[in-house]
């Protein structure tokens, strides 16, 4: 195991982020190293060993003292999400924060028609702020059979929390959970009788939506038992998620647009150390004083300034209820179905 030291857990927090090889989750293990460079044990969470390698290198050149691991794990695979949780078990007798961060956004298709419709109406703070209603994806089916945007983002880190259930539930000390959602996450695009988006075009809105209803299932289940979940958006970033969206030179010659459209929405966070805001935010809160109902928002002002702002989500209790329960009933097929 890369970095692994027994023993040490004892004293550190252990942080534990998935995706935390490139984009918003590398940026986030980068702030979290300046902020407690002594006192922490992380661990990234990768599906890609090779990519996790160099990442955990680039935090050790700008942090040298850091302890850093590494687990591979793939978030769209069953049995990989099983495995991992089965060694982070072995490793730590204890989770502090766990960043649900990986996430995919497949074939992107840019309604061009949608978009220049929008840029003449009063919807364009709103469009360029969530992208609604502009962007559609294909997705793609797993070896476990699951829809792929769903399966990655949303249900292997369910199922991932659920396995990590002993490390995160302590009625002495509290644990925190935190999805990196979407403002892309609407209602609209998310059907509970079609949980895994296999009919419609925007998966990646209703998985998003979905995690934003899971958190909610989650701290109604285990808050009294120490466990606390939030959601966050980190802002329009450019990472590999948003660079497939359009042709590179589109993006280099759209850069100075950006940030004058910044000045008109603080949701232009566009760099990964900026996206990660909220994340970082939230590791400083008591995780008791986080509003169960709010997503927590990365915003950069015009001049750059970063800060964190809770807005209000449009969820309902009773639908969060159902889902969870229909992410319980598919937990126990899959586990079934891979003799688990
Ligand atoms: N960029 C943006 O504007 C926004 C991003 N987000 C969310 O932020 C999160 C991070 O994305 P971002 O940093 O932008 O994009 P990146 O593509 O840079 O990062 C995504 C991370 O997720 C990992 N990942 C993807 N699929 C899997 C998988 N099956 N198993 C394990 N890890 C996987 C990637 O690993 P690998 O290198 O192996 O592909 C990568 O480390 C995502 O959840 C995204 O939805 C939310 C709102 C806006
Ligand atoms: C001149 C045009 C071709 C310029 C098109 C710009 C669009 C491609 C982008 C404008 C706003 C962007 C987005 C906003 C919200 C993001 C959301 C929070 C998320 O989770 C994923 C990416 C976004 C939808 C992102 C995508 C590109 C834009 C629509």
């Amino acid at each position: 195991v890369v970095g692994f030291q027994p023993g040490l857990t004892k004293m550190k927090l252990v942080v534990l982020v998935t995706g935390a090889n490139s984009g918003i989750g590398l940026a986030l293990c980068g702030r979290l190293l300046s902020e407690v460079p002594e006192g922490l044990q992380l661990c990234l969470a990768c599906r890609n060993m090779h990519r996790a390698e160099v990442a955990r290198s680039a935090l050790l050149t700008s942090h040298p003292t850091a302890h850093i691991t590494l687990l591979q794990m793939d978030t769209s695979s069953i049995s990989s999400v099983i495995k991992a949780a089965q060694e982070v078990r072995l490793r730590y007798e204890h989770l502090d924060y766990l960043y649900l961060n990986a996430g995919i956004m497949p074939n992107p298709q840019l309604d061009v028609k949608a978009f220049f419709k929008g840029l003449f109406s009063s919807r364009i703070i709103s469009m360029f702020a969530t992208g609604e209603g502009i962007l559609t994806q294909q997705d793609n089916v797993t070896s476990d059979g699951l829809q792929e945007v769903f399966a990655t983002n949303l249900f292997g880190h369910f199922l991932f929390a659920r396995e990590l259930e002993p490390l995160l539930c302590h009625t002495h000390r509290s644990s925190q959970l935190i999805w990196t959602s979407s403002s892309n996450a609407h209602r609209s695009a998310f059907d509970l009788e079609d949980m895994q988006h296999r009919r419609g075009t925007q998966p990646y809105s209703s998985s998003k939506y979905a995690s934003d209803l899971l958190s909610l299932a989650l701290n109604t289940r285990y808050n009294k038992q120490g466990l606390y979940s939030s959601v966050i958006c980190p802002g329009f970033v450019m990472t590999n998620l948003t660079y497939n969206i359009l042709p590179s030179f589109l993006w280099t010659l759209l850069m100075p647009i950006f940030w004058l459209i910044r000045v008109f929405t603080h949701t232009f966070t566009l760099t990964p150390y900026n996206g990660a805001e909220a994340l970082f935010c939230l590791f400083k809160q008591k995780p008791e004083s986080l509003d169960p109902y709010a997503k927590y928002h990365s915003l950069t002002s015009g001049l750059g300034k970063n800060y964190t702002e809770p807005k209000k989500m449009d969820i309902d209790l009773e639908m969060s209820e159902l889902l969870y329960k229909k992410l319980l009933i598919l937990e126990s097929h899959v586990k079934k179905k891979n003799s688990l």
